[in-house]
């Protein structure tokens, strides 16, 4: 669904990835694991044209992928950062209104309600502004938000960070059901446990490349690979 082949990229002058090479396929979750510097947001942020790509190819069912993040969001790809940018000054309500007036096409699978079906308590706070929520509520924000743009491929960046445990249960949760409903994701994320446990496939970064890739399953039964990649 999602191929990077050889990719090169990074910050002006200073190069982070090295021909990284990946594919995140149709229906499944893949989950990218690495050291703290390894590459992994500058991966997601190449792929959503914040960076641009200065060789390599990133391609989208086939065809190559945008280079304007606007234009990206727009092939399907929706992506949750690891600050999750929700605007301070507006309410909970018009954040969400933003996404869905922009992204929500008649008859789209992702609606307010839905995603307040999928997440009461942001319904609760409809009426606070971005900075009145817990980092909790606001990474659920972050990710309705993504949803109403009805994406075939949801891309989040460290979704657990700073939460508390029982918050992180419930993003688990609702991410689970996604997967459920068959939507493919692919996951940043510095909790292990978190990360395998939503995953199908697992590539892990370090220093720019993909030094390991296998299944979920493979990377949590092989210690070695865990303790000389991830430290774990
Ligand atoms: N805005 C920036 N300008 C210059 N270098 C940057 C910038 N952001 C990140 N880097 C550098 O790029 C490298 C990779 O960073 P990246 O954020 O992709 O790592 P990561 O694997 O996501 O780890 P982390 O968990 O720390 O976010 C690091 O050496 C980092 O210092």
């Amino acid at each position: 669904m999602l191929e990077l082949n050889a990719v090169q990229s990074g910050y002006g002058e200073t190069q982070v990835l090295h021909g990284l090479t990946l594919e995140a396929k149709q229906g499944r979750v893949l989950a990218i694991l690495g050291r703290n510097g390894a590459g992994k947001s500058t991966t997601l942020k190449t792929i959503m044209g914040l960076l641009p790509v200065k060789s390599g190819q990133i391609a989208f069912d086939g065809k190559p992928i945008p280079a304007r993040p606007f234009d990206v969001a727009r092939t399907g790809i929706a992506y949750v950062p690891e600050t999750r940018d929700i605007f301070p000054s507006l309410s909970v309500r018009e954040n969400l209104e933003i996404a869905a007036s922009r992204f929500g096409a008649e008859g789209a699978d992702w609606t307010m309600e839905r995603v307040l079906d999928l997440f009461p308590r942001l319904g609760e706070r409809l009426d606070n502004g971005g900075t009145q929520l817990s980092g909790g509520e606001q990474q659920m924000l972050a990710i309705a938000r993504a949803l109403l743009m009805n994406p075939r491929l949801l891309i989040l960046d460290e979704p657990t960070e700073g939460l508390a445990p029982i918050i992180v249960k419930l993003i688990h949760d609702k991410l689970q059901e996604l997967k459920a409903e068959g939507l493919s994701m692919i996951l940043v994320e510095q909790n292990f446990g978190f990360a395998t446990s939503l995953a199908d496939d697992v590539v892990v970064v370090s220093k720019g490349q993909v030094v390991w890739t296998g299944s979920a399953e493979a990377i949590k039964a092989d210690e070695t690979a865990q303790h000389t990649w991830l430290g774990v």
